[in-house]
């Protein structure tokens, strides 16, 4: 079947929560604040205590040592990490498309040089996302991708998942607050209420 599948997912705010999430689709996450959402994607990449098993491309987590789901499931959390001196720590020396998504994202090649200190919001935010697809991850769990962008970088980084999910028909479950955003690019759109998901409404507006 492949994919990312998740069953009977649950603690102590929801569940037990059934999802399958098919190669290469779109699966968008929204509900209210607090409702659970980054900490339903943090169930999934098992960085929190949680029930339920998962399974991406059918193998499942509880077989893999957790430092090798977590960088296969690739979570993007809504507010990324970023520690030592230089943005090029972060990244690996050779990876053939680095350059290329660099562009993509309106960096030059001497981004990697600069302080992490010194990132910006918003540059923290497009980079983090770089750093992630260097590990090249088999699905994308997305928190608030573009929560932090204006609208050309929204587009950049909206362009560079797309045309990794793409290339790699990744599966991919994007937590956005953005409705338009959801309708434009959501193949399927849940919602989180009581602790259960189910489909958002055809009008959430
Ligand atoms: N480590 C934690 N321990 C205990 N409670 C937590 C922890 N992290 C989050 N919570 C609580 O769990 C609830 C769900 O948090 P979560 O971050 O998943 O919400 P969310 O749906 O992503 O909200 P938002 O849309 O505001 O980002 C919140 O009430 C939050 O305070």
């Amino acid at each position: 079947m492949g994919g990312l599948r998740v069953q009977g997912l649950g603690n102590a705010l929801f569940g037990p929560i059934d999802l399958a999430v098919g190669g290469g689709e779109r699966v968008f996450l929204s509900g209210p604040s607090g409702c659970g959402k980054s900490l339903l994607l943090r169930a999934i990449a098992d960085l929190d205590p949680h029930r339920g098993e998962a399974w991406l491309d059918d193998v499942p987590r509880s077989r893999l040592p957790a430092p090798l789901w977590r960088r296969r499931v690739g979570l993007l959390p809504a507010e990324s990490a970023w520690w030592g001196e230089s943005v090029g720590e972060h990244l690996p020396a050779t990876h053939p498309p680095l350059d290329d998504w660099l562009s993509v994202l309106g960096f030059g090649p001497e981004v990697l040089d600069w302080p992490v200190a010194r990132l910006s919001t918003g540059e923290r935010q497009r980079l983090a996302l770089l750093r992630l697809l260097a590990q090249s991850p088999r699905a994308l769990l997305l928190d608030e991708a573009t929560a932090n962008l204006d609208p050309q970088n929204c587009a950049r980084v909206e362009g560079l998942i797309e045309d990794y999910r793409a290339a790699h028909r990744t599966p991919v479950l994007w937590v956005s607050h953005d409705p338009a955003q959801r309708r434009r690019l959501g193949d399927r759109r849940l919602s989180i209420r009581d602790g259960r998901l189910e489909p958002e409404d055809i009008d959430p507006s």
